[in-house]
């Protein structure tokens, strides 16, 4: 369990002070893959730095396993770095080892024999699928074979929490799935923690459990990510999710006249079973046009967007809506006559 509490950061420079974190607060349990979303400038690689033990907060407490971070001696800061690994959006290789010089070189600070680490070498090199690969150097490694490497020696002394900085920001849309279900994996098997930092929202829909949005150094909302698709209560939330589900009316629709009370209606999961719009036109004899439709999947669950022009009085609108809404469907009225 990570607890995050009251985390602040402030950098002084030149044309005045910053503020990096304010009053950041997250709790991670043990085994959960938690991603932090937010726009360049928000404070994420501040926040893991600050997480990495590279940067010390002005105030705030991180709390791995009962032990706060943030107090951490200078003589043990060392011992508690190796339960925390780190995976780069760079990759950061040494250019001159082969993959398995890469995979060994913690172990080698560590002071590891070189029989137990050749054995870690091997065991981590199959873990990630580049036993093949041990003796290549890694200008001859692919993005997302650069990035499995980068992995397997993040994973070298045993962490329990494994930090990824924009790791999949510059791989091709194969290699990051490639190394997405290698993340997921590795969390089931080895049951680590992962705490990921991205701008995509696409990675936290793939492969995150819960995600919190910061902006200018706060958390504005946080939660589980089949929850923030179906219920955004942010407009930057709400941007990213249209990154991944357009669910604007599309352009040729912009101009149908419309008859009524436009609504667009999202639902997920259970309610997806439900003939919940043919419910709601014979019991508020409403008339349900639908405008237009569609059902993405997230992590398995379906998850459907329909924007529908109501026709009826006013007072049946109301109730049809507040009908959808008690069944668990979230709503947003677009327009109206
Ligand atoms: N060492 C530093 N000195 C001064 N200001 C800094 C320093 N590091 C970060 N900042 C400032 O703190 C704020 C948060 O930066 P941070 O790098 O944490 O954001 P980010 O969300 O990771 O952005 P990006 O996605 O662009 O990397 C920014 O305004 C940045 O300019």
């Amino acid at each position: 369990m990570i607890e995050i509490s009251g985390l602040s950061k402030k950098y002084h420079t030149a044309q005045g002070t910053l503020t990096a974190l304010d009053n950041v607060n997250i709790q991670v349990k043990e085994g959960e893959i938690y991603g932090v979303i937010g726009p360049s400038g928000a404070g994420k690689s501040t926040l893991i730095r600050t997480l990495n033990l590279l940067e010390k907060p002005d105030q705030g407490s991180i709390i791995i396993n009962g032990q706060d971070l943030t107090k951490v001696t200078a003589g043990k800061l060392r011992n508690n770095r190796e339960k925390i690994g780190m995976i780069f959006q760079h990759f950061n290789l040494l250019t001159s080892r082969t993959v398995r010089g890469n995979v060994s070189f913690p172990l080698e600070i560590a002071g590891l024999s070189r029989n137990k680490r050749l054995k870690k070498v091997a065991y981590l090199l199959e873990l990630v699928g580049l036993t093949d690969r041990a003796d290549h150097y890694p200008a001859e490694l692919s993005g997302g074979q650069k990035q499995r490497v980068g992995i397997a020696r993040a994973l070298a002394n045993d962490p329990g929490v494994l930090l990824s900085d924009e790791a999949t920001s510059s791989l091709d849309p194969e290699s990051t799935e490639a190394v997405l279900n290698l993340l997921k994996r590795i969390r089931d098997e080895l049951n680590l923690t992962i705490i990921l930092i991205t701008h995509e929202m696409d990675v936290i829909k793939d492969i995150c459990d819960r995600v919190a949005v910061m902006e200018k150094g706060k958390i504005i909302e946080e939660g589980k990510v089949i929850d923030l698709f179906a219920n955004p209560q942010q407009n930057l939330t709400r941007r990213f999710i249209r990154t991944v589900i357009d669910y604007n009316l599309p352009e040729g629709l912009n101009n149908i006249k419309q008859q009524g009370q436009l609504i667009r209606v999202s639902f997920m999961g259970e309610s997806t079973h439900q003939p919940l719009i043919s419910l709601l036109v014979r019991k508020f004899h409403l008339d349900a046009n639908i405008l237009y439709g569609r059902i993405d999947d997230i992590q398995g669950i379906p998850f459907g967007t329909l924007i529908l022009d109501l026709e009826g009085d006013d007072q049946s609108i109301s109730k049809g809506i507040e009908f959808l809404s008690n069944n668990g469907l979230s709503l947003e009225v677009l327009a109206g006559e």
